[in-house]
């Protein structure tokens, strides 16, 4: 069984056609690839899938179980992280604290954060967070207040309060926009790493390298269209993608 299965998903906007019977099987432990160009349907169809938005006709089941309906905050205890567009951190804690959170809610609830800074000195909640710091490489700036850090350097930041939670699924809408080429090919380094511990993974990318080089599988929405899916190589072949997308302005 497919972890993530949507079936014949669709989503308006005042009339306006976002996502049109859409169809998408991601499997575990697998890295699959939503791609298409601008307007194609890619955020509502992640928004779908964390609650933000609810499909009017369709399922998204993940591990059998329908996510909607649900709140973004069930989905995510169900397993389901997701690193945004624009990194979501908290400024005016440190890296280690704005780490320590998430392990916190996820574990206990809500509550858990009115006591967040007690058990935030709980040495098993401490090395967790160190070591998830030195693995998205920040662990050196555990004690620096996350405002201060690069847009980089918080979307790994990001990254590591997802990993935190040990997701199922981890969602990642552009992990990659407005970095330097230096900085990407890092993050492709760490999402490769992270790879290995056999967390699922949906991504949202335009950068064409990014997804060639770390997705199994790629779908291809335009017009809220899923108009092919496949392996890397056989996307890259598809006369109608390279019409659709791959020949038009993020080639
Ligand atoms: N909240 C909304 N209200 C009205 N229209 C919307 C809303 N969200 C998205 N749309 C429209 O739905 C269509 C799909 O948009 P969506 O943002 O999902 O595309 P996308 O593939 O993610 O694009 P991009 O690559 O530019 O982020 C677009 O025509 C967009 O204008």
């Amino acid at each position: 069984m497919s972890l993530l299965q949507v079936q014949m998903v669709n989503k308006s906007f005042a009339g306006l056609r976002a996502l049109s019977d859409v169809n998408l099987n991601v499997e575990e432990g697998t890295v699959h690839a939503i791609i298409g160009p601008n307007g194609a349907g890619k955020s509502t169809l992640l928004n779908c899938f964390v609650g933000r938005l609810a499909p009017d006709t369709g399922s998204v089941l993940f591990d059998g179980k329908s996510l909607v309906g649900l709140a973004p905050h069930e989905i995510n205890q169900a397993g389901v992280a997701r690193v945004f567009q624009t990194p979501e951190v908290f400024s005016d804690l440190t890296l280690e604290e704005n780490v320590t959170i998430p392990t916190l809610a996820r574990r206990d609830g809500p509550f858990a954060l009115n006591a967040w800074r007690r058990l935030g000195s709980r040495r098993d909640v401490r090395e967790k967070a160190m070591h998830i710091l030195e693995d998205v490489g920040l662990a050196d700036e555990r004690g620096r207040t996350a405002g201060t850090l690069s847009r980089g350097d918080k979307r790994r930041l990001e990254l590591a309060m997802c990993l935190v939670q040990e997701p199922k699924l981890l969602l990642l809408d552009e992990p990659t926009a407005g970095m330097s080429r230096a900085d990407t090919e890092k993050t492709i380094e760490l999402l490769k790493r992270i790879g290995e511990r056999r967390i699922t993974k949906v991504i949202i990318e335009h950068d064409m390298q990014v997804v060639f080089s770390l997705a199994h599988r790629i779908s291809v929405l335009a017009q809220g269209t899923v108009i092919a899916e496949g392996d890397p190589a056989s996307i890259k072949a598809d006369a109608r993608v390279q019409e659709a997308y791959l020949g038009g302005t993020h080639a």
